[in-house]
This record gives structure tokens, C-alpha cells and sequence, in this order.
């Protein structure tokens, strides 16, 4: 009901409705007729008949109980008859495209009265739309296909292709020539790590975990490959079709038998008789992306010892889902090659050179996963701050316990340290080069990898304790705190573990300890 059409009502006439026959209650000056739905009611009936809810103001019962989407829902909103006189509704939930108020439910650089040094016009600019664009295009989607299980939408795919988002994705570079990004409001030459960061932040905030890979987190990983390391004609014939979303590629890694241990695979490529083909025998599990993919970065032993292989759909080459501990909408599969075969020209890189191909976007696959991180916990603390403000606990805000607001604390102070140490590495990518990146980063990255999780594990667990068992309910108020608890150990695991990177990050500092320092 539009509430300048709203039917205008007393309170006094409100509190005559209160009876199980005809049931009226007050949400932030709404008005809304339970008679019918009460019997209906998820809550039941009986809380509804409540004294201090049946025909009164119960916005903070309401609140405490419920998100605000519940208001939206089209089956509930027809359940509203009129507003309250002279009064207007003042509560919101998520505003499509707007900021957030809630203190550290952004980060400061976008929270108003804050300065940063590293972002510009340009990124402001550019984050606003991409934010309008997630929470129209992609939000609903999200919400929907993790409920379903199915793969993201072709029609949020092609909505991204006309504005350029799946190349952006890729990062700076040469693939973006020529492309119109974001409508023309940065240039392909301008676009830089910070554009990226944006992209990548805005859309862990709309999706959810395993929607967020199946919206082509297999291209992130396995195109880098192609785009560095193909032929100019597999180049040519591939990249456009990946970027524009019309077909997808995965990154075929790890096995049963070897994940991080890549000279351990053990998966054969061996060249046919004529020598034009690689013939292809094997298995790889965990493929994010696998499932509806139409190409496979492939890992591959070959005589001269590893070597990366493109291989696509065809004879011989079979995938089946694996059930994991978030929505099939990743499209994480299990996949056999039984002989199948590839050009030659498909070999990606040098053959026997295959991992320095896959050694070389380590670090900005990690430092993606960083961003993603950093921006997931930060919803967490949003939850947490808005849960315990409108909870009520012993009559009082369930932040009135000490020990509730010690937990916020460590939640809000990881976040802000992940996102500050990021945004000064993301500063670091924009001034060095590649080859200064690989030196001076890997180790930083990978710290910065590890603590992120780390700290993501330490938000989720305490979220958990903040909403008691609504936070390992898949519905209601916990939805999302459920969520991410479920799925951050995946977060921990990918571009490798906490403990490995935590060690690189030391070793390449100890390499850099000059020989001639002492105490
Ligand atoms: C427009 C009015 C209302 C609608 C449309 C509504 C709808 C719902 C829905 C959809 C749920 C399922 C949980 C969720 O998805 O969040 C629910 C649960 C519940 N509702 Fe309501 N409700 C309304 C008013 C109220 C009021 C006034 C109370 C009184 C305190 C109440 C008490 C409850 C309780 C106790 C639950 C169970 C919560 C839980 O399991 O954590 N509801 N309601």
C-alpha cells in the first residue's frame, strides 16, 4: 500500500482491534489486519494475541523478532490497511544503491565526514554505480538461486557484460581496450587496482558465498592463464567469449590425491602419434565453476614435467557436482578426462613450465580474496551492531551486556585493520610493477590472506555467540550470520591455507633481512 493513499487511522481505533476475530496491529505507523493471516503467522497465534501486541504499537516486538524484508514481501505488505494519523514510517532496511549509516557498516572512505588518501572522484563516482548496479541487477538473483541451488542467471550475466563488469573483473590491463566500462565512466587506461577493489567489495556485499563463485569465479581464476600465457589464436577466440559472458572457464588444479602439492598431480597429458594433440587422462575435484563450464585451465604432468592445458567440452571430458557446505550455485564439480584431447596450441605457457603460469596469479588471485574478505566481515559487524541494538535482553538492548560489546569490539577492529592494510597494499599494486609485485607483495599478500581469515573465523564464531541459535538458522534474523559461519572455512582454505601463507609471508621476510643487521 502506498502510504500517500495509506487509509489514515487513530490509534484509539487501532487498540479496538484486538481480539482473534479482528486483529490489528501498529508497525511503525503501519497498520496492518492479522485476522486472517495469524492463523498462518510462522510465529503462531498466540504471540499475536498477546496483550501488549494485539491491537498496539509492537514495532519493537516486531523488530526484535523479524528483518525487515518481511515487511517487503509482497504477500505481507497487502496485509497492511492503512498508516497511523499524521505519523509516517521511519524505519528502512536495505536502501538500494545508498550507503549505509550504521557506524563501520562501510568503510571510511565512504562513510560521510572520513578522508582517505587513495580513492578519487573517479572512484567515487564509479562505486556508486556499481553499488546501484549489484543491488538492482545481481541482489534478488543472489538470494534466489542460493535458495534454488541453480547457476546464476544468463540474464544478471549478459546485464554484466553490457556494462563490462566480467572484464573489470580481470583487473587492469590490456583486455579492456576498447571496451566501454561502466557506461564510459572510467577509461580502459584509468581503470586501476582501486576500480577493481570497488567491483569486488560491492559484490561480496549483495551475493552470497557460493552464488558470489558461481557468478564466474571460475573465470577469475582460470582466464589469467589464457590472457597471459595463451597463443594469439586461442587468445583471439577465447577471451572474448569468456568476457562477454557468452561461455565459461574454470581453473582444474587440484585432485583427490594433491591439492597444494601441484608436482604431486597426477593427471597425464601425452602428446598424440602426429604430435598435433595432447591426449588427457585424469581426475580434478574442487573445481569452483566446473559444472557448466565450457573450458578447463587444466594442471597436466607431461614428460617435461608440469604443463597448463586448455581443454575444452567435449569427448571425454565429464563433470558431476559436488555437494559442499554452500549453495550448488558454484557449480563446484568433480572431473574425469577418459582420453580426452586438445591441440597442441592450446598449451598455455611453456610446456614443462606449467607452474610458474599458475605461481604467477597467486598473488592477485589472493589479494581478490583479501578484498572479498575484508568486505564479508564488515557485513558481519552490521548485523551484529543492528542485532544487539534491537534485541531486547532483560528489558534492556542486548548491547547493554558488557561482554556483548567486548565481542563488537574485536569484530569492528579486525575489520577496520583487514580493510587498512589492504587498501595500502591495493595503493603498493597501483605504483609497482608487476615483476615489484611479485617481489615485494607475495609476502605481504599472503599475510594479509591469512589474517583476513583468520580474523573472518574469529567474527563468525563470535556472531554465532551475538545471535545464539538464530545464528545457525538458514531463515529468519541469524539468515546471514548462518551463512557466513557455514561458509568461512572455505574462505580460510582457498589460494591457500592460513597456516601455509602466514609461513610464506615470514620466509620472504626473513629472506629480506639484510646480512650485515644485528641487534
Ligand atoms: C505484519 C505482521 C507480521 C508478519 C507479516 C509476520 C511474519 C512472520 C514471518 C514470515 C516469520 C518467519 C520468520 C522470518 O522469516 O523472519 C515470523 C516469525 C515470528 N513472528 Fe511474526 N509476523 C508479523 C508480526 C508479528 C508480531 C507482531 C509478533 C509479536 C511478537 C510476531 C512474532 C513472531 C515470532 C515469535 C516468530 C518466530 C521467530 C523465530 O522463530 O525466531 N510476529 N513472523
Amino acid at each position: 500500500m502506498a502510504s500517500q493513499e495509506a487509509k489514515q487511522i487513530s490509534r484509539e481505533e487501532v487498540g479496538k482491534h484486538n481480539k482473534p476475530d479482528d486483529l490489528w496491529v501498529i508497525i511503525d505507523s503501519r497498520v496492518y489486519n492479522l485476522s486472517k493471516f495469524k492463523a498462518l503467522h510462522p510465529g503462531g497465534i498466540s504471540v499475536l494475541l498477546d496483550e501488549e501486541v494485539a491491537g498496539q504499537d509492537a514495532t519493537d516486538a516486531f523488530f526484535s523478532l523479524h528483518r525487515y524484508e518481511v515487511l517487503e514481501k509482497p504477500q505481507y505488505q497487502r496485509l497492511q490497511i492503512g498508516v497511523i494519523m499524521g505519523e509516517k514510517p521511519r524505519i528502512h532496511g536495505r536502501i538500494s544503491g545508498e550507503t549505509s549509516k550504521v557506524p563501520y557498516a562501510e568503510p571510511t572512505w565512504l562513510t560521510d565526514g572520513y578522508h582517505s588518501p587513495y580513492f578519487s572522484e573517479n572512484h567515487r563516482i564509479f562505486q556508486k554505480a556499481v553499488r546501484k548496479f549489484f543491488d538492482e541487477v545481481v541482489f534478488s538473483d543472489a538470494q534466489d538461486r542460493e535458495a534454488d541451488g541453480k547457476r546464476p542467471s544468463q540474464i544478471v550475466i549478459d546485464k554484466m557484460t553490457e556494462v563490462n563488469l566480467h572484464a573489470m573483473r580481470m583487473g587492469p590491463g590490456k583486455h579492456l581496450h576498447g571496451r566501454v566500462l561502466m557506461n564510459g565512466l572510467v577509461k580502459p587506461e584509468e581503470f586501476d587496482y582501486f576500480h577493481e577493489l570497488i567491483i569486488t567489495q560491492e559484490f561480496v556485499r549483495v551475493s552470497l558465498r557460493g552464488y558470489g563463485d558461481g557468478l564466474l569465479g571460475g573465470k577469475v581464476i582460470g582466464l589469467p592463464p589464457v590472457l597471459n600465457f595463451g597463443s594469439e589464436e586461442v587468445k583471439a577466440r577465447v577471451i572474448p567469449e569468456v568476457l562477454d559472458g557468452k561461455k565459461f572457464i574454470c581453473l582444474a588444479i587440484s585432485e583427490a590425491q594433491a591439492g597444494s602439492d601441484v608436482m604431486g598431480l597426477q593427471t597425464t597429458a601425452v602428446k598424440s602419434e602426429d604430435g598435433k594433440e595432447w591426449i588427457i587422462n585424469g581426475s580434478k575435484k574442487w573445481i569452483t565453476n566446473g559444472t557448466f563450464a565450457d573450458y578447463f585451465t587444466v594442471g597436466c604432468k607431461t614428460e617435461d614435467g608440469f604443463t597448463v592445458i586448455l581443454v575444452e567440452r567435449g569427448e571425454g571430458v565429464n563433470t558431476k557436482q559436488i555437494k559442499t557446505s554452500y549453495s550448488s550455485t558454484a557449480g563446484t564439480a568433480y572431473i574425469t578426462f577418459d582420453n580426452a584431447r586438445a591441440p597442441i596450441s592450446n598449451t598455455l605457457g611453456e610446456e614443462g613450465g606449467g607452474i610458474f603460469v599458475i605461481l604467477s596469479n597467486f598473488n592477485h588471485e589472493r589479494w581478490v580474496m583479501c578484498c572479498s574478505s575484508a568486505r564479508s566481515q564488515r557485513a558481519i559487524v552490521e548485523e551484529c551492531l543492528l542485532w544487539t541494538t534491537q534485541r531486547q535482553v532483560f528489558g534492556k538492548p542486548l548491547h547493554a551486556q558488557a561482554v556483548v560489546r567486548s565481542k563488537l569490539a574485536g569484530m569492528i577492529s579486525r575489520a577496520e585493520s583487514t580493510q587498512n592494510w589492504l587498501e595500502n597494499i591495493t595503493y603498493q599494486m597501483c605504483n609497482m610493477s608487476y615483476k615489484q609485485q611479485a617481489s615485494k607483495l607475495a609476502g605481504q599478500i599472503a599475510l594479509l590472506k591469512s589474517f583476513s581469515t583468520s580474523c573472518g573465523q574469529d567474527t563468525a564464531r563470535d556472531a554465532v555467540q551475538v545471535f545464539g541459535g538464530r545464528g545457525i538458522t538458514q531463515s529468519g534474523m541469524g539468515k546471514f550470520i548462518e551463512h557466513y559461519h557455514r561458509t568461512i572455512p572455505f574462505d580460510a582454505l582457498l589460494g591457500g591455507a592460513e597456516d601455509v601463507l602466514a609461513d610464506l609471508g615470514v620466509r620472504q621476510a626473513l629472506r629480506q633481512i639484510p646480512k650485515n643487521a644485528r641487534l
